[in-house]
């Protein structure tokens, strides 16, 4: 019989339109119901995932460690028969790529803003043992509030190997294109090898000497996460070093969600302090970290009660 892959899945969330399709997943916007939050749901085929199947699981577990304010949060997660659903954090500002292109390319102070939020998501990951190895503008996402949120973790793995990416990143910033770029895959390559690029006229000397500790075609050369955080680069400007300790740790456990939770569900604050802390990314994991969202947004932390 025709096994309903969405059954579950509607029981939590309304579905809205698709608003991101590509490889092997597309992604809609959604509505958890009992807190009333936006959410974005990427939703996959088994089948159609073939042998990318270890990366998805790869990413989810990945996910599960990860709990960062520039780090785009895993709130659920549901497989079926057929389907793989993960419920994530809503950026509804679309992708850091597209906002370079409106504005050709960044002054340096607003470079130098949306750069401090990625290094600071990138020395959190780190922290955490994992390197995410897919840095690009298309993976770094805008919530409402201006800030970046760093997505798609399908290719990270334990080694770190994301300081070069992040040069290239801060050269897409302050020049809206990439310093190694070719059609054909193999001058592409000699180019990146060589480590020669282009500086145009407008970048500040300060700025060549950090793109070129980043572009350092020797790892070994490269400058390191723990440098980057208080380079004089990222320090104009700002008197502290980039933060990159998460401001909501996993595992946190905040008493007014727990509260509202037990209130919901008429459980003691133990037995539903208990439930959430076995982080199962189920339906409670879901509702706790929304109504965390809801507190850290100002919003009252209170569930719908069906009218
Ligand atoms: C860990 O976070 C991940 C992992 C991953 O594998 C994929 C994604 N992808 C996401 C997450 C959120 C959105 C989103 O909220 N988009 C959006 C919302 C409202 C208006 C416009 C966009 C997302 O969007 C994909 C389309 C953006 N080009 C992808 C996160």
């Amino acid at each position: 019989m025709a096994v309903d892959d969405y059954e579950e899945l509607l029981k939590y969330y309304d579905l809205y339109e698709t608003i991101g399709a590509g490889g092997f997943a597309k992604v809609k916007l959604a509505r958890h119901i009992l807190t009333g939050e936006k959410v974005a749901i990427k939703i996959m085929d088994k089948a159609t995932l073939g042998d990318d199947l270890p990366r998805v699981k790869m990413e989810i577990e990945a996910m599960k460690n990860l709990s960062h304010h520039h780090v785009c949060h895993l709130y659920h997660v549901i497989e079926t028969a057929n389907k793989i659903f993960m419920i994530l954090e809503y950026c509804p500002g679309g992708e850091l790529f597209d906002y370079i292109i409106a504005k050709d390319r960044l002054m340096e102070d607003e470079a130098r803003v949306f750069f401090r939020q990625i290094v600071s998501a990138v020395a959190y990951v780190h922290s955490r043992g994992y390197a995410h190895r897919d840095l690009k503008p298309e993976n770094l996402l805008i919530d409402e509030d201006q800030n970046l949120k760093l997505i798609d973790f399908g290719l990270c793995a334990k080694p770190k190997a994301d300081i070069w990416s992040m040069g290239v990143l801060m050269y897409a910033l302050l020049c809206g294109y990439l310093p190694f770029d070719d059609d054909n895959v193999m001058l592409l390559y000699r180019k990146i090898m060589r480590g020669k690029y282009e500086i145009p006229k407008w970048l500040s000397p300060d700025t060549i000497i950090l793109l070129n500790q980043m572009l350092q075609v020797d790892p070994k050369k490269r400058i390191t996460i723990k440098h980057l955080l208080n380079h004089q680069w990222l320090l104009q400007g700002y008197k502290c070093p980039v933060e990159w300790q998460s401001k909501y740790p996993l595992g946190y456990i905040d008493e007014d969600c727990i509260t509202e939770l037990s209130v919901f569900h008429k459980q003691s604050k133990q037995s539903m302090t208990n439930l959430v802390s076995e982080w199962n990314y189920d339906q409670t994991t879901a509702t706790y970290l929304l109504l965390q969202s809801k507190k850290a947004q100002g919003k009252p932390v209170r569930l719908m009660r069906s009218s």
